[in-house]
């Protein structure tokens, strides 16, 4: 095959209002004021630098060393080798500044955590589109579902990690087989992987809704499922935001109500989206949902939701970061 691919953070001498007046010994430090609010570069680079204002040391202030100032204070002794030694220290350890930030419980953490994971998806959105349209395009025998599949599997494999692999498929394989859904919603389609899997195992009449937000990759996605040898009148693609299809889903669906929904699209929007299936009524008692990347900051929310709602979803299977919940246990659909 000619197509290759290529994968892939005291010590400053805290201005004390130049103070222009002549500080006592006994009110010099409560009664400071800050001139300007200390930032912590500032701090950071100032460490081990000689005081700029002399005047305000011990000894220019006439303090005798055991005086009742008798505080660590700076200008007692600025140590410069020791505080070369700190910054030393503190620029050594940035690298080291995403594990300390991983390890650390506070909210630094969770706002890596989303750094990291905006940075990941997109990453993984726009390197993945076009290469991987290419390859199946290429390598796969048209017309032919199962070899589409086999060849998604081969790129997963060599070139590209997907966020629903051949592993959690075969999980989404049985729910389909088990519930032979008739309307089947996916948001988040990316490159149909995960479309041509459900495709392949829906009842004759069954079809599919796949919404993607991005325009080539919906376009690209679609391609892919021509070419593996799906009709029209089996699936449609909703260029849109998962809102905006949710919104337009009623007059898709008819009097049929949803009877699999699969949310692998922006972990933040499971639950608003959730919310508005309900809202437009579009779910009944038998729906199943299939939540994926379950372990993202961003599916807290929904996690948390369904937990204050347990009449009317349960957990009824997890395959790694992937959940398949029942809904209406009572009539509330
Ligand atoms: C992880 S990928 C989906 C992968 C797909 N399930 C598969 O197996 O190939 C997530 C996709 O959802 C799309 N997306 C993100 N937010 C969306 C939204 N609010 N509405 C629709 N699509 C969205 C992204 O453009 C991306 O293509």
């Amino acid at each position: 095959m000619g197509y290759k691919a290529g994968y892939t953070l005291d010590r400053v001498p805290v201005h004390r209002r130049a103070h222009s007046h002549t500080h006592s010994h006994t009110h010099s430090y409560t009664t400071d004021t800050l001139d300007t609010p200390i930032s912590l570069p500032c701090m950071c680079l100032d460490w081990g630098r000689k005081p700029e204002y002399p005047e305000e040391t011990p000894a220019a202030r006439g303090e005798h060393t055991n005086s009742a100032h008798t505080g660590p204070r700076w200008e007692s002794n600025p140590r410069p080798w020791r505080s070369k030694i700190m910054v030393s220290l503190f620029l050594l350890s940035l690298p080291l500044l995403p594990v300390i930030i991983t390890l650390c419980r506070s909210p630094l953490r969770a706002l890596y955590h989303r750094v990291c994971e905006r940075v990941l998806k997109v990453l993984r959105g726009k390197v993945c589109v076009r290469r991987t349209h290419a390859y199946i395009f290429c390598e796969c025998t048209h017309g032919q579902a199962e070899s589409v599949l086999a060849s998604f599997d081969l790129y997963i494999k060599t070139h590209a990690s997907f966020s629903i692999g051949p592993e959690k498929g075969v999980f989404l394989d049985e729910v389909v087989r088990r519930e032979a859904p008739l309307r089947v919603l996916e948001l988040g389609m990316h490159c149909g992987y995960t479309s041509v899997r459900i495709l392949r195992l829906l009842p004759t009449s069954g079809t599919l809704l796949t919404v993607e937000v991005d325009p080539l990759t919906a376009e690209k996605g679609e391609e892919i499922l021509l070419v593996a040898g799906f009709k029209n009148s089996q699936f449609q693609v909703l260029p849109c935001s998962s809102a905006e299809a949710i919104s337009r889903l009623a007059s898709h669906l008819g009097e049929d109500l949803l009877d699999l929904v699969v949310m692998d699209h922006d972990p933040e929007q499971y639950l608003p989206d959730l919310l508005a299936l309900q809202r437009e009524n579009l779910l009944s008692k038998r729906s199943v949902l299939i939540l994926n990347r379950v372990a993202e900051a961003g599916a807290r929310v929904v996690l948390e939701y369904l937990t204050t709602k347990p009449h009317d979803y349960t957990v009824h299977q997890r395959f790694k970061d992937m959940l398949e919940i029942r809904c209406g246990n009572s009539e509330s659909f």
